[in-house]
């Protein structure tokens, strides 16, 4: 597989030399490939490289969830820029006294920090031979947007949506095992349905027995801190969402449920239901 950034260098002057523009050619993707047929999404990539994805969507909506099972499934890295914002504020340094203020009020990171923290990121998963790349909270405004535009080509821009409501629940009641990192929610949604919109169950994702005991809260998770957020999330995603609708990018999907009703709908949207049932098969 083709590297994410085979390429030649772009001169973006935040990028630097660490982010390249890819080079490649958008031809018709290969007929094998299950997750470029049909629909109204432009969905034809350079045949020699893996998807290069994004998913939006506000804070709580389950981007990260999603995201990673869909890395997983593809073979490609589902790099989360909240996740390098928290490595770099777990870094002793400079930096990360300069992030702790900002993160803990809800305000987004300058977009000169977030593309540099993300151009380093990508150039360490081309050292490790990694390709494509599934984006998780990136791009969060429309200059971020544009410098990635201008290096390389986005195939598609999943925008994920739930009600306002069940975000909140839901960023309150997430939780990562300090040990195996993963990721868990104690929150049960139960939102009634009403003005002809249907209504949400979730059942919370309980950690198993070794995990429970280890279980941590993101300092930013506060309701105070997630209203911030939200609010500034609703903010800046309408020119983001225009932008890739406008270049025929753009998939809307409304969760319905949980992960049990999401993945298989989501998997369904995508096209990679059948991929899934193949990959699972050959398992
Ligand atoms: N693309 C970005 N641009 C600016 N700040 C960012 C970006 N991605 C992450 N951050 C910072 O990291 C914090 C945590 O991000 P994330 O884990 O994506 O949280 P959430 O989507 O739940 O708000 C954000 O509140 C913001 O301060």
């Amino acid at each position: 597989m083709a590297s994410i950034v085979r390429v030649a260098r772009s001169s973006s002057s935040f990028f630097g030399s660490r982010f390249y523009s890819t080079s490649a050619g958008i031809t018709h993707a290969s007929p094998s490939t299950p997750f470029l047929h049909g629909g109204g999404i432009r969905r034809d990539v350079a045949k020699d490289r893996n998807v290069q994805w994004v998913f939006l969507g506000c804070p709580g909506v389950g981007k990260g969830t999603y995201a990673s099972r869909l890395s997983s499934l593809l073979g490609v890295p589902h790099i989360a820029t909240g996740d390098l914002v928290r490595e770099a504020l777990a870094s002793s340094g400079p930096l990360s006294q300069q992030l702790t203020e900002i993160v803990n009020q809800g305000k987004l990171v300058s977009d000169e920090i977030i593309v540099d923290l993300l151009s380093k990121r990508l150039e360490a998963g081309e050292a490790k031979g990694e390709s494509g790349f599934i984006l998780d909270g990136f791009p969060r405004t429309m200059r971020q947007a544009e410098i990635l535009g201008d290096v390389t080509d986005i195939d598609l821009v999943v925008n994920l949506k739930l009600p306002e409501e069940v975000l909140v629940e839901k960023c309150l009641g997430r939780r990562t095992c300090n040990q195996c990192g993963k990721g868990f929610n104690i929150a049960h949604i139960n939102l009634k349905g009403e003005n002809g919109k249907p209504g949400i169950s979730m059942d919370p994702l309980l950690p198993p027995p070794q995990c429970a005991s280890k279980l941590i809260t993101r300092a930013d998770d506060t309701e105070e801190v997630v209203k911030a957020r939200l609010r500034i999330y609703n903010e800046t995603s309408q020119p983001l969402e225009d932008y890739y609708r406008s270049k025929g990018k753009l998939m809307e999907f409304d969760l319905p449920g949980g992960i049990p009703e999401s993945w298989p709908r989501l998997l369904e949207a995508l096209r990679l239901d059948e991929y899934e049932e193949k990959q699972s098969a050959a398992a």
